[in-house]
C-alpha cells in the first residue's frame, strides 16, 4: 500500500512523486490520460519499486493505506473542480486531498468548505520552484487546517528543498492561506522579471551585445542582487537557439504569457484597498505584450526611429534593479499584511520569507534580510521602513531615479520600474496632494473632508455655502 497518491503527471505532479519517491516514500500515480502513468513508470528507473501505477481514481484510492491522502496537480481551475468531484465519493470520512497547484485562493475556501462537509480534509498547497524544484526540493506554503498538515508534514518537509538545513516548508493558515501566499509570491515573481526585462530593454537600446549583458547579470548575481532570477537571466542571454545557431532571445516572439496569478495578486490587493502597483505594471506589461498588432500600428504611427542610450551606468542599473525589487518585495508584504489581518490568518510574514530563501522561483539572499526584518517586526507593516532594509533602498533608489529618468527621456519603456519609483516617491511624503482630491470631491458631491486644525468629519468647502 501506498502512502500517498498523487494525480496529474504533468510537469510538476511527475517531478514531485519523483521526489517523494526519493525520500523514500511508496506513493501510487495516477493521470486522466492512461498512457502517461506509463510514460512516467518508464522514466522511474531505480525508483519503480516505489510507485503503484494506477489507471483510475478508484484503483489510486484502493491502493492507499487510511487514512488516505491524495495529492492532486493538475491545471488549475476547472479540472480541479473535476477531480475533486470524482474523489470525494470515493473518499473515507477522515481522508485527505491536497491541492498542490496554483489556485485562486477564493476556489481553495470554497473547495474546502464543500470537501469539508464531506467529513473529508483538504489542504491547498502552493508549490514553487518549476519542475527542478519539484523534483529536487520546491519551497511549499501550505493552507488548511494544522491538524491536517501534522500527518503528511514528515513528506512536506522531506521533499522540500532546505536552506543551511531548514526545510522550506511550513504551514500557515487557515484555508486558503497557502495559496494566498503562493499567489502573492508570484505577484513578486511578475515585477522582478518584468524590472529585468526592462533592464535587457535598456540595456539593449545602449547598444550592449547579449554576451556582454550576461557577463553583467552574472557579475550583479555575485553581489546584493543574488538570486535564481538574476542567474537564470545571465544562462538566458548567453543560450543559442539549436536549430538556427541565433541567440535564443531572437527567435522567441515578445509575447509573455500569463496563467492568472498575477492577477490574482492585484485583484486581491484591490480587494484589500492595497495597490501592487509594481505587480499591476508587470501583469499590465504581459498583457500589452499579447497586443501585437495594435502595438506594430502604434509604432508606425509614432515611430520611436533608433533608441541609443549612452548615460546610464552599470552601477545605476544594479541599484535600480536592486531598489525595485525591494518595493516589489515590499509591497507583497504590506498585501500579505492586509490578508492576513483581513482573514484572521496570523500569517507569520518571517517564515515566510525564510522559506522562499531556497527552492522557489523568487529566491534571493535579499530574503534573509527580510525575514530578519519581519521576525523584527515591520513598521507600519511596511518592510521599506525596516531599519535593516531602509538605509540599503534609500542608497539604491537614487539609481533607479537615474535609470527612469534617462530611460523616459529616450522612450525606453520602463513601466515597472516607474511603478516602483513613483510608490517611494509617494509613499515618503507625509503630506501629498491628495488634499485636492478631497476638494474636489466635496465641491461635486458634498462628500465632505477632514481638517488639519480640529477633529471630526464631514466638513464641506466654501462652495458648499453658496447653496
Ligand atoms: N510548471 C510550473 O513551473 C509550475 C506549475 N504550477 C502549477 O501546477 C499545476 C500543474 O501544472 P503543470 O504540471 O505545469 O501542468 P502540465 O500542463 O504539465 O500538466 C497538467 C496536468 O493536468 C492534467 N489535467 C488537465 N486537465 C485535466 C482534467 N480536466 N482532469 C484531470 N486532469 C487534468 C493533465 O492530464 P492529461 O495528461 O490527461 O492532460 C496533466 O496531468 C498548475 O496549477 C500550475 O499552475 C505551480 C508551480 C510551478
Ligand atoms: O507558479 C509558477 C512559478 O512560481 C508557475 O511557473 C506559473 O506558471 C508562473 O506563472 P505564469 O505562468 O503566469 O508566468
Amino acid at each position: 500500500m501506498a502512502r500517498i497518491g498523487v494525480t496529474g503527471l504533468g510537469t510538476m505532479g511527475a517531478a514531485l512523486a519523483l521526489n517523494m519517491a526519493d525520500r523514500g516514500f511508496d506513493v501510487a500515480v495516477h493521470n486522466r490520460t492512461e498512457a502517461v502513468v506509463d510514460e512516467f513508470m518508464e522514466g522511474t528507473g531505480s525508483l519503480s519499486d516505489r510507485f503503484t501505477p494506477v489507471k483510475s481514481l478508484e484503483a489510486l484510492v484502493d491502493a492507499l493505506t487510511p487514512p488516505r491522502a491524495v495529492l492532486i496537480m493538475v491545471k488549475a481551475g476547472d479540472p480541479v473542480d473535476a477531480v475533486i468531484d470524482a474523489l470525494v465519493p470515493l473518499l473515507d470520512k477522515g481522508d485527505l486531498i491536497i491541492d498542490a497547484g496554483n489556485a485562486d485562493f477564493n476556489d481553495t475556501r470554497r473547495r474546502t468548505a464543500r470537501v469539508t462537509d464531506e467529513g473529508i480534509g483538504f489542504l491547498g498547497m502552493g508549490v514553487s520552484g518549476g519542475e527542478e524544484g519539484a523534483r529536487h526540493g520546491p519551497s511549499i506554503m501550505v493552507g488548511g487546517t494544522e491538524d491536517l498538515y501534522r500527518p503528511v508534514q514528515d513528506i512536506i518537509e522531506a521533499i522540500a528543498a532546505r536552506y543551511q538545513d531548514d526545510p522550506c516548508a511550513a504551514w500557515l493558515g487557515p484555508d486558503g492561506a497557502g495559496h494566498f501566499v503562493k499567489t502573492v509570491h508570484n505577484g513578486i515573481e511578475y515585477a522582478d522579471m518584468q524590472f529585468i526585462a526592462e533592464v535587457f530593454g535598456i540595456l539593449n537600446a545602449s547598444g550592449r551585445s547579449y554576451a556582454d549583458q550576461a557577463d553583467l547579470f552574472a557579475e550583479w548575481n555575485g553581489g546584493p542582487l543574488q538570486s535564481y532570477l538574476i542567474e537564470i537571466t545571465a544562462e538566458i542571454l548567453r543560450a543559442r537557439d539549436s536549430e538556427t545557431g541565433a541567440p535564443v532571445l531572437d527567435v522567441i516572439v515578445d509575447k509573455a504569457g500569463q496563467k492568472g496569478t498575477g492577477r490574482w495578486t492585484v485583484i486581491e490587493a484591490l480587494k484589500l484597498g492595497q495597490s501592487a502597483t509594481a505587480i499591476e505594471a508587470a501583469v499590465a506589461a504581459r498583457s500589452w505584450s499579447a497586443e501585437a498588432d495594435a502595438r506594430a500600428k502604434a509604432e508606425e504611427t509614432y515611430p520611436t526611429g533608433t533608441t541609443r542610450m549612452s548615460h546610464v551606468l552599470d552601477g545605476d542599473l544594479e541599484k535600480a534593479l536592486l531598489a525595485a525589487r525591494m518595493i516589489g518585495y515590499g509591497q507583497g508584504f504590506a498585501l500579505l499584511s492586509a490578508a492576513s489581518r483581513h482573514f484572521d490568518w496570523s500569517l507569520d510574514l518571517a517564515r515566510i520569507a525564510e522559506i522562499w530563501r531556497a527552492g522557489c522561483i523568487i529566491r534571493s539572499s535579499l530574503l534573509d534580510d527580510i525575514s530578519s526584518a519581519a521576525r523584527d517586526g515591520l513598521p507600519h507593516d511596511q518592510l521599506i521602513l525596516a531599519p535593516g532594509i531602509a538605509p540599503r533602498l534609500a542608497d539604491a533608489v537614487e539609481g533607479l531615479r537615474r535609470v527612469v529618468l534617462a530611460s523616459m527621456e529616450e522612450g525606453v519603456p520602463v513601466p515597472g520600474l516607474a511603478a516602483a519609483l513613483s510608490y517611494f516617491d509617494t509613499y515618503r511624503r507625509a503630506r501629498g496632494t491628495t488634499n485636492m482630491i478631497q476638494a474636489q470631491r466635496d465641491f461635486f458631491g458634498r462628500h465632505g473632508f477632514e481638517r488639519r486644525d480640529r477633529d471630526g468629519t464631514g466638513f464641506h468647502g466654501p462652495w458648499a455655502e453658496s447653496d
